[in-house]
């Protein structure tokens, strides 16, 4: 979703109805704010103060027009008046500062705690939790649906009491300056605040409209901008332009539209809302003459009756921001409410025999294809494996279920002769060291990211795993060394620089099961032979399951599984495949050798 700010307007399907139902969930998201009770409670007597003192502005800018014509009961001089006009800013001032800047401390505290609360449950969800998500959706959980909130609690919660003071104190004073004036207000302006609500909803829907318009536009920004190396190699900058222009064109075109009602709204609006004041002072003026009131009273009213519209006309708005933001907590909550995967770390150490039983696995975002069907198979500490088959067999679902990313349905998956699930999931976790297909370092120094196989580690320890893992030498080579930064996703390093830092990541760990994905795409032939020995060196003495594309691996392991469609269609070293007459193994390898 686009970044918009909170002047833009609302978009109905982000909007909820006021319920009570509905409001209990901005409760439950006011509870992150419940340690810092005690500075909302004064923030919000400041803020009942200062809109108070203000109230009273208008009354004392009525006495100044009554002083200046010598008939005011109160004050005999402008600067007694002024003076006390002074004071009144002055105070207003200082309830103001105390209010703007509770309402911050709280707000800014107990929206932080929300941050955090939301992060870790993100990294605690499960993998099927995400698989339902798309990474965009769940960033601006944590971006725009948080910023929404803390704009209701700095701003809007805050606008909305300050609204009401003025609403009550406004009405109260203006019926006790002149009842029979009051009753005139009363009879012209509900009709101008309806007819107000009501435009000004038709208004919102087309300005959302094109905000839609626009928001597709800056999709193609993004796109084009991400993608950026592909539009210039398939030398699409024209057309990528030419997509953009024709959608910009739309939006514009759609913008103008609604500005012409917006342009009819405001000059409405403006004519009516001043044609009802002039209708009061009118009024008020004759009354002035008939002498039920002084001139000065008749100015106060006025003032109040202006503060009195400026409120009504805010509190729609703030109604809006307040349904909008029962949207963002429900999303948030929903995301709360979610069952993670949190557990404290026990440390298990564990052999590495790997048990398959009758293992039957559907991913549940696709229930309708069964991905791996009766598995069996064993293997002993320490031996090393390679998974083989067609696409799509099933290899990483294998890997995916061992390190427990998604729980087994049918069957059972045991290491040491215990199943799975019973282990504390951290404790199994860190047993496992993964080096992956494609390697995403973090923006980080080489050491932090080979130190986070662990995170204690000293600099001596992350050095031995670097030359360990063949790395050394060209960690050395740059000027900054062991802390150079990889740049986002450690775009700095080449493919094959990175994947010896994540060799050097998992020897650090030292994990007693080794899943290696083989890369697909061929390093060079230097940095293949480099990275093959540091992996060799990782896999000493660890079960290893080498998901595996190239020849040079597999015939080093101990044993291959062929896995064609979700089963285990052949088991044996290389040399006993290779003799299986129409064998899928000795299949695959004559079309390799090819
Ligand atoms: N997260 C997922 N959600 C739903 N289906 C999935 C998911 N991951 C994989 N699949 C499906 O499960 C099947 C097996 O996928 P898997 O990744 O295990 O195959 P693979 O043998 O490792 O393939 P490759 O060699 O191409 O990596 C495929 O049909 C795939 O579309």
């Amino acid at each position: 979703m686009a970044k918009r700010s909170g002047k833009e307007p609302l978009r109905e399907e982000e909007k909820r109805k006021l319920t009570k139902d509905n409001l209990r969930k901005l409760a439950v998201i006011f509870r992150f704010m419940a340690p810092y009770r005690w500075i909302f409670a004064l923030g919000l007597l400041a803020l009942f103060l200062s809109s108070s003192t203000l109230l009273i502005f208008p009354r004392l800018a009525g006495e100044l027009v009554d002083v200046a014509n010598g008939k005011s009961n109160y004050f005999t001089s402008i600067t007694q008046l002024g003076l006390a006009l002074l004071l009144v800013l002055v105070v207003q001032g200082i309830f103001s500062f105390v209010r703007v800047y509770t309402f911050a401390i709280v707000t800014e505290k107990g929206l932080a705690t929300l941050r955090k609360t939301l992060f870790s449950k993100l990294v605690w969800l499960p993998l099927t939790f995400y698989d339902q998500r798309r990474t965009g959706e769940l960033m601006s959980r944590i971006s725009s649906d948080v910023t929404v909130l803390n704009d209701l609690f700095s701003i809007t919660l805050a606008e909305f009491f300050r609204q009401i003071v003025m609403l009550i104190g406004g009405s109260v004073i203006i019926a006790v300056l002149s009842p029979k004036l009051t009753v005139f207000m009363l009879l012209i302006f509900p009709i101008i605040v309806v007819l107000g609500i009501v435009f000004g909803k038709f208004i919102r829907k087309t300005s959302s409209k094109s905000q839609d318009k626009l928001a597709s536009a800056n999709v193609i920004v993004e796109e084009s901008l991400q993608s950026v190396t592909a539009v210039k190699s398939f030398t699409n900058e024209q057309f990528e332009i030419g997509r953009y222009v024709k959608m910009l064109d739309e939006a514009v075109k759609v913008s103008i539209s609604s500005a012409r009602y917006r342009a009819i709204f405001i000059s409405f609006l403006i004519t009516i809302v001043m044609g009802g004041i002039v209708a009061i002072a009118c009024y008020g003026a004759s009354l002035v003459q008939s002498g039920d009131l002084k001139s000065g009273q008749l100015f106060s009213f006025v003032l109040y009756t202006a503060i009195i519209g400026i409120s009504v006309a805010g509190l729609g708005d703030i109604f809006g921001q307040i349904q909008k933001s029962i949207g963002a907590s429900e999303r948030v909550l929903d995301i709360l409410d979610e069952n993670d995967e949190q557990s404290s770390l026990q440390h298990i150490p564990l052999e590495g025999k790997i048990t398959f039983n009758n293992v039957s696995f559907i991913y549940p975002t696709r229930q309708d294809h069964p991905v791996l069907k009766e598995l069996n198979f064993s293997i002993s500490p320490g031996e090393k494996i390679a998974l083989v088959g067609p696409s799509g067999s099933g290899k990483s679902t294998i890997t995916n279920l061992l390190m427990r990313f998604y729980p087994v349905q049918q069957g059972q998956i045991l290491v040491d002769n215990i199943a799975i699930q019973e282990y504390n999931l951290s404790g199994y976790r860190q047993n496992i060291g993964i080096v992956p297909q494609e390697v995403l370092l973090f923006g980080g120094s080489i050491a932090e990211n080979i130190a986070y196989g662990k995170p204690d580690a000293s600099i001596e320890q992350i050095r031995e795993a670097a030359r360990k893992a063949n790395a050394l030498e060209f960690i050395e080579s740059f000027p900054d060394k062991f802390e150079t930064l990889v740049g986002e996703r450690g775009v700095k390093l080449s493919g094959g620089q990175r994947q010896r830092v994540a060799i050097a990541r998992a020897i650090l760990k030292d994990p007693a099961i080794l899943i290696l994905d083989e890369a697909t795409s061929s390093l060079d032939a230097q940095s293949e032979v480099l990275v093959q020995q540091a992996l060799e060196k990782l896999m000493e003495g660890r079960t290893t399951i080498i998901i595996a594309h190239r020849l040079s691996t597999i015939k080093k392991v101990d044993r291959i599984f062929v896995i064609k469609e979700g089963r285990l269609a052949e088991t044996g070293s290389h040399a006993e495949l290779t003799q299986v007459e129409g064998g899928i193994y000795s299949n695959l390898l004559k079309l390799q050798l090819q």
